[in-house]
């Protein structure tokens, strides 16, 4: 039997046993099963030009943003409009067949958004070039799930589904679950919290299933079997996603008011350019992109060429973005913004920053 069969025949049992506290574990234990194959399916076969030519674009500038999408929903309309790129857009399916990348420049950062093929059902198991569209989406720092909003109930599942079944994880925290293996010893099973949702005779069966058999695992919440195959499997990407419902020149207002309420979305028409502003102002957010502003002792901010760095970083980062030389000298930062109590306000290395801080380093 094929990987593909196995997949399906598991699916099929999953889907007819009922949930209930009897098929627990079995059900858990097929979960296993199911995640170790569709491993099996993605692992590179060695055939070179597998990663699909034309998929290969460099990253750059400060952030990158994938395109995702079915056919025909806008997304080479939404590059075209977006950036000083172009690419093709056509009223028939698949008119983009390689990866186009173009920049947006938005509060003094390069954003590198990409445009993809479109995905349909089955992209995952490589129908289409999904296969090599999902592997770009891997590398995004944000994934832009595009919809037709005539009928994009439909196709977010459907996407959301294909998405999933390969590891990508989207709007979710990564699970917090400390798991590490060991070479002898069994296993150690702890947690820090009552758990509703799995116990230790799963966990036990479930590590089984990957023959691991010596290893430390700590639940920090209340996680479910999912969860912890995840932590497993160890290739999960996290990312932040934003539903682009395009086309909303051809819905009715009720409709535009619906899905706009629903969360991470924003409603777009692109040929019509409605909305767009607002589309960029929540990916910035998303990106969760931080400006820092440099400043040399008597003089004025530096306000036309900030640092673009990521939420949570600190003076440290900033030294680095700066030179790799400046942490040598560092003696102190003073800052000016809503990072700190008063302004300016003398730091360390570990002070965090906020977006549009300003800095000004003190040497040695
Ligand atoms: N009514 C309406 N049509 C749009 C809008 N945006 C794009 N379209 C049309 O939708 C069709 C498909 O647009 P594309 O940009 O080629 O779509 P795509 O998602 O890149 O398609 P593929 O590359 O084939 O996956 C074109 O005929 C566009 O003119 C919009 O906001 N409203
Ligand atoms: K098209
Ligand atoms: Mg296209």
């Amino acid at each position: 039997m094929g990987i593909l069969e196995k997949i399906s025949e598991i699916e099929k049992e999953i889907a007819r046993t009922q949930k209930n506290k009897a098929t627990e574990y079995h059900l858990g234990v097929l979960k296993a099963k199911l995640a170790k194959y569709r491993q099996q399916l993605l692992e590179p076969t060695g055939k070179k030009g597998e990663k699909g030519e034309g998929f290969d674009v460099l990253k750059s500038g400060d952030a990158r943003v994938a395109l995702i999408g079915f056919p025909s929903v806008g997304k080479s309309t939404l590059l075209s409009t977006l950036t000083d790129t172009h690419s093709e857009a056509a009223s028939y399916e698949f008119t983009t067949l390689t990866c186009i990348p173009g920049v947006i420049s938005y509060n003094g950062a390069n954003i590198q958004l990409l445009d993809l093929p479109g995905i349909i059902e089955g992209a995952a198991q490589g129908k289409g070039r999904g296969r090599q569209v999902i592997a770009v989406a891997r590398t995004a720092d944000l994934v832009l799930m595009m919809l037709d909003a005539t009928k994009g109930h439909v196709q977010r599942g459907l996407l959301e589904a294909e998405l999933e079944s390969v590891g990508i994880r989207l709007n979710k925290p990564k699970p917090n679950i400390y798991f590490k293996l060991k070479k002898a010893g069994g296993i150690s099973f702890n947690a820090t919290c009552i758990l509703s949702k799995i116990d230790e005779k799963l966990v036990q069966m479930i590590l089984h299933e990957y023959k691991i058999f010596n290893a430390e695992v700590l639940f920090r919440e209340d996680c479910t079997a999912d969860e912890l195959i995840d932590v497993i499997c160890a290739n999960r990407v996290y990312l932040p996603c934003l539903y682009v419902y395009n086309k909303i020149d051809q819905v009715s207002m009720e409709e535009v008011d619906r899905l706009a309420r629903m969360p991470n979305t924003v409603v777009v028409s692109c040929n019509m350019k409605l909305n767009l502003d607002y589309l960029l102002e929540t990916v910035w957010e998303m990106l969760a992109l931080v400006r820092v502003y440099t400043k040399k002792p008597g003089q004025p901010p530096d306000f036309d060429d900030g640092l673009i760095l990521r939420k949570g970083c600190n003076a440290e980062h900033v030294c680095h973005a700066i030179h790799r030389t400046i942490v040598a000298t560092f003696k102190y930062a003073l800052v000016w913004g809503t990072s700190t109590k008063f302004n300016p306000q003398r730091v360390g290395l570990n002070h965090v920053m906020n977006d549009e801080d300003v800095i000004q380093i003190v040497k040695k």
